[in-house]
């Protein structure tokens, strides 16, 4: 037999909300506390560093309790958001005077880290974005529909992308929690960074709910009017993302006005491995700097900088857009705006975060007042702009307005200087309301009717000593000495309060009307104020979308004054587009690497549909993979609408940039490094185009020897003639030099060294030809291998160069003998070996296959 629980009524009420937010933390508000129970307590305790405590008992058990302070919840649930931990938080709502029983508590909303809009819990600089994904199919042409919104500005975003990418696409976005549902919850779908993932019921992914969600929220008719017919997974993935954001929210969602669907081809792609290759937001060790992104953001709003941030991940492959950015940019360097416009940029407040805020309900007094102070510094901002030169700059100028009737509002609704809170009072401006202003009259107006009574009792009583008085326990009353209390003839009218050992207080009806007044004047004031300010939030909402639309033009101004700023200061200048499939970099230098390395050592780069393929070769830190990085860089640069570091640059269109760069295990994915090499190279063959940037760097060093070579050599065949891809293809394996001796398109160039008795002096040049020899003990000499085995490992070198010389009949070091010359063919001195070789055709071979050919090849040599 079970005997039934007890519980005090309010922990009843606790267990009751608990139940259903089962997964939540519960901030359960008790006066000035959100305390926890039971197992929350327990958690909280542990991830905060609170102390535990228990209080009552719950079926005979001691009921663990912790708690935090309701004005400093905030740093408290900065702390669990920054954990993954989720939190629910349930105010009180019923009067403690009235109620019977606990009083009526409910859970107003629930921060997660993908939907906390507060700028107190949210990052400057960084989106915080919530997305939810559905499949659709199975095998390869398995579909995914992603939906992603970012819920501190409202924008929201949709496409329908192979499965296959979902990695990828993950790590593009980097949401801040995904929303699943819970037949796909298996470890396999989470990727390589950390992000907390939401289960959903799978009745929440539905591409007929989805579609109808939608079209409420964005109050349209079709699909084709948000051109999203073409939909379908995208749609459920939609209807899940709607409907959780709105259940953390506890309210609609009217920041989200619009939805952008996300095509492929608008973007140059970036695979995961290439953004973190380029080290874009985050170097290779994770941290904030030295990033491209931190060389670049001298924004002077949080906007600015986040809108940078965007802009970098998503380079455009439409050169239209392009080229108006760098125009915008050549326009304000030119007529020398860019300085005159950042003190004015910088006097600005979030706009596109506290727009969000509005229309959650959630913005405080304090970020209205800079709003408004904000909308009065836009004529200053339209004045500095440059009044010709570029369209879209002129289009921007165009909207930097503050939306009609705004400014007006919040000037005369809101103090110049509110209270951070609007229970604090003392936040809505004198005159917007005449009954406030009435409740303000009675408050600070009582010192004189009080002096004025006094005079007035003194000259009706004679008493020449009658004082008028106060105090917070017996409110407002005349007080007479016992003396003049007895002698006088008191009026009719007063009525004794109390009888002090000196003194005898009266009150009169006249004192008592002005008691009753002036006490509740300060209450009748702060509830004026919070109906006020309620009534003007709601005021506010038609200027939502407007603010949003005045926060991307401010972003976009701050985004090409800053750029402007750094080409200016970086020496960087305007590439130039074409049509035809090219790179041509002259004197390019690594953005990053420039900054910390003096002198930094400017190179070109020529690719295109005759040159296809550099073979890199040069000793270890001769300064390949910066070479490498720093053509890709200033690709992605150039499609970002950016100045680039270099002093000429022709670029054509390019679809997608590559990398296979460095060796690092993926232990925490349970791949070796040979494992992720490959998977890599795998990506890239199977994606790459002629019109795609690949980097190749030290392909097959993750294996044998003759493994690695032959895979190399396979591959970069394979990327001259099946992918057709520029491909610059960095590598120890000087056999790959050989390529350009029999393979049209493809060109040697070596990064320069000079050895100095024996050490090596890097040039970091690069020039034409494979380089002579590797260099390989000089740079171990330099690192601090000990002499000893640099001099042992001297001798194995002479022996085993020796060996090879009995062996080979070629030197694969040594210059090719050149016949004839043309710019397009080198021809050169037959070799029987090249015979067996133009036999093979490694297009269709299978890595083993070309291994064994290679085997062939050495046995007769
Ligand atoms: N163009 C340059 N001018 C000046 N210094 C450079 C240049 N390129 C590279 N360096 C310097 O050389 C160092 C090594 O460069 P990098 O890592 O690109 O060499 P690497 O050839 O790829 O070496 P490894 O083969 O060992 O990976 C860089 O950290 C930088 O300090």
């Amino acid at each position: 037999m079970t005997t039934p629980v007890k519980n005090s009524p309010m922990i009843t009420q606790y267990l009751g909300i608990k139940a259903e937010h089962p997964e939540t933390l519960l901030f359960y508000r008790m006066g000035d506390f959100y305390e926890l129970f039971f197992d929350d307590a327990v958690k909280a305790s542990r991830l905060l560093g609170i102390s535990l405590t228990s209080r009552g008992t719950s079926n005979g058990e001691p009921i663990k309790m912790a708690g935090v302070p309701y004005h400093s919840a905030e740093q408290y649930l900065v702390k669990l958001l920054s954990l993954g931990e989720s939190v629910a938080i349930c105010e009180q709502i019923g009067d403690p005077a009235t109620s019977k029983g606990p009083v009526e508590r409910k859970v107003m909303r629930i921060l997660t880290p993908g939907t906390v809009s507060d700028a107190a819990l949210l990052k400057d600089k960084s989106d915080a974005y919530l997305m939810a994904a559905h499949t659709k199919g199975s095998g390869n042409s398995a579909l995914l529909g992603l939906a992603w919104l970012n819920m501190a500005n409202g924008e929201f975003y949709v496409t329908e992308v192979p499965a296959r990418e979902w990695t990828s696409w993950v790590e593009q976005i980097h949401p801040s929690e995904i929303v699943l549902s819970d037949r796909h919850m298996t470890d396999a779908v989470r990727p390589a960074f950390e992000c907390v993932f939401t289960p959903l019921p799978d009745k929440f992914f539905h591409a007929d709910k989805g579609e109808a969600a939608l079209l409420a929220q964005l109050s349209a008719k079709h699909l084709a009017n948000l051109d999203a017919e073409h939909l379908t997974v995208g749609l459920s993935a939609i209807g899940a993302l709607l409907h959780y954001a709105q259940h953390t929210q506890g309210q609609a969602l009217r920041h989200v006005q619009g939805l952008t669907v996300v095509r492929s081809e608008h973007y140059l792609t970036l695979d995961a491995a290439t953004r973190r290759n380029l080290e874009i937001t985050e170097t290779l060790r994770g941290q904030e700097s030295p990033t491209l992104f931190s060389l670049l953001d001298g924004c002077a709003t949080s906007m600015g900088s986040r809108l940078l941030k965007r802009w970098l991940h998503h380079p455009l492959r439409h050169a239209a857009t392009v080229l108006a950015r760098q125009t915008a940019i050549a326009t304000l360097l030119s007529q020398r705006t860019h300085a005159a416009l950042r003190p004015h940029l910088a006097a600005l407040c979030d706009v596109e975060r506290i727009s969000a805020r509005i229309a959650l309900n959630t913005v405080r007094p304090k970020e209205l007042a800079a709003l408004r102070d904000s909308l009065m510094q836009l004529d200053a901002v339209r004045a500095v702009l440059p009044e010709q030169g570029s369209e879209l700059l002129d289009m921007l100028a165009g909207a930097v307005r503050a939306p009609d009737g705004l400014l007006a509002l919040l000037q005369r609704a809101v103090l110049s200087e509110p209270a951070t809170f609007v229970r604090e009072g003392g936040v809505i401006a004198d005159g917007f309301d005449g009954q406030l202003d009435e409740y303000r009259g009675l408050q600070t107006n009582s010192g004189a009717f009080l002096l004025d009574l006094e005079v007035r009792e003194r000259e009706r009583t004679g008493i020449a000593g009658l004082k008028v008085e106060y105090n917070r326990v017996h409110g407002f009353y005349i007080e007479l000495t016992h003396a003049q209390a007895k002698d006088a003839a008191l009026p009719v009218d007063y009525q004794r309060r109390q009888t002090l050992k000196n003194a005898e207080r009266f009150i009169t009806p006249e004192l008592k009307a002005f008691e009753d007044k002036a006490l509740s004047a300060q209450s009748l004031a702060l509830a004026r104020e919070k109906y006020l300010f309620e009534q003007l939030l709601i005021a506010l909402q038609p200027f939502v979308g407007d603010l949003q639309k005045l926060a991307r033009v401010l972003a976009q101004l701050d985004v090409l004054s800053n750029l402007a700023e750094r080409a200016r200061a970086l020496n960087w200048h305007q590439p130039h587009l074409t049509n035809e499939p090219c790179i041509h970099i002259q004197k390019g230098r690594h953005p990053v690497v420039e900054q910390q390395v003096t002198p930094f050592i400017a190179n070109d780069c020529h690719l295109s549909a005759d040159e296809r393929l550099w073979v890199i070769t040069g000793p270890n830190m001769g300064g390949k993979s910066t070479f490498m990085r720093q053509v890709a860089l200033i690709t992605l640069l150039a499609y970002v609408g950016s100045f680039v570091p270099a002093e000429h640059v022709t670029l054509g269109p390019i679809d997608r940039i590559f990398t296979r760069i460095g060796a690092a295990d993926d232990l925490a994915g349970g791949r070796s490094t040979f494992m992720v090499e490959m998977t890599e190279a795998a990506q890239i063959l199977q994606h790459a185009t002629p019109n795609s940037l690949v980097l190749m760097d030290e392909i097959g060093r993750g294996t044998s020897t003759f493994d690695g070579l032959a895979l190399a050599m396979a591959i970069a065949q394979s990327l001259l003639n099946t992918q057709q891809s520029l491909t610059l293809f960095a590598t120890h394996y000087f056999e790959l030099t050989q390529l350009a001796n029999t393979a049209l398109y493809v060109k040697n160039v070596h990064l320069s060294a000079v050895e100095e008795r024996e050490s090596i002096v890097f040039l970091h040049q690069v020039q034409e030809g494979p380089a002579s020899k590797s260099y390989g003990l000089q740079v171990a000499h330099l690192a601090g291998v000990p002499r000893a085995v640099v001099t042992a490992a001297r001798k194995h070198l002479a022996e085993l160069e020796a060996q090879q010389a009995a062996h080979t009949q070629f030197d694969l070091f040594s210059a090719p003998v050149v016949v004839d010359e043309t710019p397009e063919q080198v021809v050169h001195a037959p070799h029987p070996l090249l015979d067996e070789f133009a036999q093979l055709n490694p297009d269709e071979m299978t890595p083993r296959q070309a291994l064994d050919a290679l085997y062939a090849l050495k046995r007769l040599s």
